[in-house]
Parts: C-alpha cells; sequence; structure tokens
C-alpha cells in the first residue's frame, strides 16, 4: 500500500497479523490499523471496530478471532479508535471524549472538526486503500466487506451501515451503544461533535437510524450479543430500542442475550466464532 508503512507483522493459524501506520489526509494525522491476512485467497474483509479507550491492537490481542477468520478466508480490519498525536487542549482529560473516543462520525464543532472525521476517514481513505490491497487490483472495490464493533464501536457498525447503503454485505454488533441521543456517553460526545442542536444528533443514532428506514436494509439480518451482566446495560447501551425500531420496519435482527456475560473481552472472545459465521455467510 503506497505511503503505508507495516509496522511489524506476526504469523498467526497460517496468516499473518499486521499492524500498518500512514499519514492520513481526513484526519491529518498519523494513524495505526491492524490488519489479519487469512492463508490463502481471500473471500471477504470483516471491519471490527472498537470501544473506548482501544487502540487497533486491543481487538487483535484480546478476542482471539484469527482462528477462525483463517478457516473461513477472511481479512480482518481493526482500526484506532480516535485520531492521536494532536495537540487540542483537553483531548486525553476523559476516557470517554477525545482521544480513543472517536464515535466514528465526522466532528462539526471546533476544535475537533479539523482531526476528528473518523467516518471519513474510514469510508473515503482506510476501507478503499485495505479492499484494493487485498484483491490486488488498485482502484477496483470488489472485495466484499462486513462490518461489526463493539461498544463505541458497535454504534459505529450500526450506524455506518445504516449511513452507507450498499457499501457492507453484513453488519453485526456486540454489546452496542444502541440509543447515543439518549445515554450519557452518546449525549456527552454528541454534544462535542456535533454540537447542542440535538436535530444533527439522530443522523447518527442507530435506533433513530433504522426508525427511519423506508424497508429492512439489511435483510439478511443483523446479530447482536448482549451480555445481561455488563455493567453498561442499563444507563448506556439501550438495545431494547434497536429492537423496537427494527421490528417497526421489518427488519430481521437476531438479539442474543447472555445470562453472565459482562462488557468485556473474554464475552467478545465468546462470541466471536458465531459473528464470524454470521459474516462469513454473507460475505462468501
Ligand atoms: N475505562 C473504563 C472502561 C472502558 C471500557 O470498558 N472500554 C471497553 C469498550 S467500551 C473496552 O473494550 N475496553 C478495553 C478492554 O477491555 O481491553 C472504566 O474505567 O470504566
Amino acid at each position: 500500500m503506497d505511503g503505508f508503512a507495516l509496522l511489524s507483522q506476526h504469523a498467526c493459524f497460517g496468516g499473518w497479523q499486521q499492524f500498518w501506520q500512514h499519514a492520513s489526509r481526513e484526519t491529518g494525522t498519523s494513524m495505526r490499523f491492524g490488519l489479519y491476512r487469512p492463508p490463502g485467497p481471500v473471500r471477504g474483509l470483516l471491519v471490527y471496530l472498537a470501544g473506548l479507550t482501544c487502540t487497533e491492537e486491543t481487538f487483535a490481542i484480546k478476542a482471539g478471532a484469527q482462528r477462525r477468520a483463517a478457516e473461513l478466508g477472511l481479512a480482518v480490519l481493526s482500526p484506532d479508535t480516535s485520531p492521536r498525536g494532536t495537540d487540542i487542549a483537553g483531548q486525553a482529560e476523559a476516557w470517554d471524549f477525545g482521544v480513543g473516543a472517536g464515535f466514528y462520525l465526522d466532528a462539526t464543532q471546533a476544535p475537533w472538526a479539523t482531526n476528528w472525521r473518523m467516518e471519513s476517514y474510514l469510508m473515503r481513505e482506510l476501507l478503499p486503500a485495505v479492499q484494493a490491497e487485498l484483491q490486488g487490483v488498485p482502484g477496483v472495490p470488489g472485495l466484499p466487506v462486513g462490518l461489526m464493533g463493539h461498544s463505541m464501536g458497535g454504534h459505529g457498525a450500526l450506524t455506518l451501515a445504516l449511513r452507507h447503503p450498499g457499501r457492507f454485505a453484513s453488519v453485526s454488533a456486540l454489546a452496542p451503544i444502541c440509543a447515543p441521543a439518549r445515554c450519557p456517553w452518546g449525549r456527552k460526545a454528541f454534544a462535542g461533535y456535533l454540537g447542542p442542536d440535538e436535530s444533527t444528533w439522530a443522523a447518527h443514532d442507530a435506533s433513530a437510524l433504522m426508525a427511519s428506514q423506508a424497508q429492512a436494509p439489511y435483510p439478511r439480518g443483523i446479530r447482536i450479543d448482549q451480555g445481561l451482566a455488563d455493567q453498561f446495560l442499563a444507563e448506556q447501551l439501550h438495545p431494547e430500542a434497536f429492537e423496537v425500531a427494527c421490528a417497526a420496519v421489518g427488519q430481521p435482527l437476531t438479539l442474543v442475550r447472555h445470562a453472565d456475560a459482562d462488557h468485556g473481552y473474554y464475552f467478545i472472545a465468546s462470541v466471536i466464532d458465531a459473528h464470524l459465521a454470521h459474516h462469513a455467510q454473507a460475505l462468501g
């Protein structure tokens, strides 16, 4: 990939877990990402968006997705969760806003709007570059792409999948923030990145976006897994709001609730194979 530097690669289940760095035109910063490359031909690309405080390494280290991805012939892209290396006052004072908390949208408010452009970064820069690299034909976007994410990244997966119809063959989420416009994490992020006019927030709220669909956008179904011992469930996640919105537009949704699971990566590792299978069905 032109202008991209391979920082490290590690042999993993016959393929390679790689970490890359590049100068992003969209964020104006240096960005890192992880890329698992399976052995043999690549059937599809699965994008995993991580949650608050995570980096491009978290999923690769903790989820244990590589074994099944290798078997299924899926490449897995794990971007970082925000720009880093800027000098915006207060950018790293909170763990739920600023650095490590990009919310996968383009900020419209100063001082964030210049660099905090995660939606454009992913959709217009990183994804096309990685798709072209994997299929070996630059500029031909043909490789099918699935999108998944956890928590803030679950919000990113659901909203980007709804905001960019036709770009993703499949979508799933783990303990996603389903109604950010009405939870503390989302309200703080939207107020800071999008400003006080709440009418602009619905375009980045998965439940509002789903409720506004004329018909089911993913007729093959969306999968969500949610732990019932998740410490953030009651206050932050609201899966029932997304469930109601899906039902209203006839969107098939498999929402699997797990009695004892918490919010962390032990839960993710426990259900990751089911998510890879969900995507492999659509990407195959
Ligand atoms: N730092 C927060 C927790 C943040 C958190 O749980 N982040 C989730 C995503 S929302 C995560 O995946 N953390 C990384 C990890 O568990 O390795 C706290 O102290 O409560």
